[in-house]
């Protein structure tokens, strides 16, 4: 069974030229409940748009992006909000933790927006990712692998059953990075998620028995190209 189904998917920018530009073409694309998917592709390649549009925090200009059994594509902001909350877990390339709370708060908040917020649930959370002596400082005052890992527990801590991860060991050295994909890979498994993770990162990578190269995915890659 398909948690994400993806057919017919495009989606275009204006570059500032004021050109319009073909960024992510994708006639088919999928992943099973608790399938552990990396793509690899060069940057500027359009991953980041493509999970975006995934996460519904974009909208495709045509195309259907399933999850379980409804239409990302097809509903209103406030409703794709509502089903990216319920389903979806992002680690975002950039953590975009909230400066202003505490480590805890962030995990609170984040779990508000879909089933709702379990103290109990975020703390073992931030407890699992190995912060949970850290509850109540605030991110600015944690390494960049530990605001990482805050980062995991956010997107998480709702039992997500499709987790996207753009480049989430990019800004780390190769022991963290190598912990905290173990902790994603981990934890998803734990929680029958499947697991959408974007990486140029060899070892990343070498980690994944289905790799899948998003040069080959993207036919807006392939006009580009040829
Ligand atoms: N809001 C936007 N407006 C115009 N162009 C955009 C916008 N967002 C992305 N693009 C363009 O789309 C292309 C793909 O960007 P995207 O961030 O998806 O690539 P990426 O593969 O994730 O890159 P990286 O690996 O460097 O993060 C780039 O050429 C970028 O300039």
């Amino acid at each position: 069974m398909s948690i994400l189904a993806i057919s017919a998917l495009q989606r275009s920018f204006v570059s500032p030229d004021g050109e319009r530009k073909l960024i992510v073409d994708v006639p088919k694309f999928s992943l099973e409940v608790g399938e552990q998917i990396a793509l690899r592709g060069e940057s500027g390649s359009g991953k980041t748009t493509f999970l975006n549009l995934i996460a519904g925090i974009l909208t495709p200009d045509s195309g259907s992006i399933r999850i379980g059994e409804r239409d990302m594509a097809a509903l209103s902001e406030p409703a794709r909000d509502r089903l990216r909350a319920e389903n979806i877990g992002y680690i975002f390339q950039v953590f975009n933790l909230l400066q202003g709370y505490s480590c805890l708060e962030n995990v609170l908040l984040g779990m508000a927006f879909g089933s709702g917020a379990d103290l109990s649930r975020a703390t073992a959370m931030l407890e699992r990712v190995g912060l949970g002596h850290r509850l109540q400082h605030s991110p600015r005052q944690l390494s960049t692998g530990q605001q990482q890992r805050v980062a995991a527990a956010r997107a998480l801590a709702n039992r997500p059953k499709l987790v996207l991860a753009d480049e989430p060991t990019g800004n780390l050295d190769h022991k963290n990075a190598r912990e905290a994909l173990s902790l994603i890979r981990e934890t998803c498994r734990e929680n029958g998620a499947a697991l959408l993770l974007v990486s140029h990162d060899l070892e990343v990578l070498g980690a994944f028995d289905n790799v899948r190269d998003f040069m080959e995915l993207n036919r807006a890659l392939k006009e580009t190209k040829s």
